[in-house]
């Protein structure tokens, strides 16, 4: 399974969300590439089954000016049904936080982009440990989503997850199974 990355990062937040994300699709083993989003190509998403594409936010009426172009770009490529998974981080105390990340949904959404109904938001102030496990999480969930990988092992993994007292062991046999990367 092919994955693409891109972000666009200014203090440093989205850019750690993404190298977790990586980490997380390298230990299930995709074959990942990541890059800033200001220097892709729109058209090389093609080459790709799922990409995460993470934006900040520090204006919420626009996208980060380095995410601009790819804006841009997308009326031109076609990317119908192509697969992306969309996140960043924000100042979540907001009433509407990360809202680039919206922008940028409901243009993908136009352009026949299959855009993943889950979306991750974190805060800028979230600990490493809750962005990584989220990370994790929400790649996982997504290349779920992306791929044909059977459903089972996420719906365990996602109800043991959720109650305090396996949550674990749930971590344990979520290592143990990444022993066996699933293409
Ligand atoms: C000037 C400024 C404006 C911001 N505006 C927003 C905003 O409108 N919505 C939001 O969710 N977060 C806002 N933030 C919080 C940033 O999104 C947050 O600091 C985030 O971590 C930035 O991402 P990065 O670390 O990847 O650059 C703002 C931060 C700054 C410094």
């Amino acid at each position: 399974m092919k994955v693409f990355i891109g972000y666009v990062s200014l203090s440093g937040n989205t850019e750690k969300m993404a190298v977790n994300i990586r980490n997380q699709m390298m230990a299930v083993g995709c074959e990942v590439y990541m890059e800033r989003l200001d220097t892709v190509e729109v058209d090389t998403l093609k080459e790709f089954d799922l990409a995460f594409i993470g934006l900040y936010t520090w204006n919420q009426e626009g996208l980060p000016y380095e995410a601009n172009e790819f804006y841009e770009e997308l009326d031109q490529a076609d990317l119908h049904g192509m697969k992306v998974a969309l996140f960043g981080a924000g100042d979540l105390s907001q009433p509407k936080p990360c809202g680039a990340i919206n922008i940028l949904s409901d243009k993908m959404k136009r352009c026949g982009v299959a855009v993943y109904s889950r979306v991750l938001k974190i805060d800028k102030e979230a600990p490493a440990y809750d962005m990584a496990r989220k990370c994790e999480d929400f790649a996982d969930q997504a290349l779920d989503w992306g791929s044909k990988r059977k459903k089972w092992r996420f719906l365990i993994w996602n109800r043991m997850q959720n109650n305090p007292k396996y949550q674990k062991t749930a971590y344990l046999i979520r290592r143990a199974l990444d022993d066996y990367p699933i293409k």
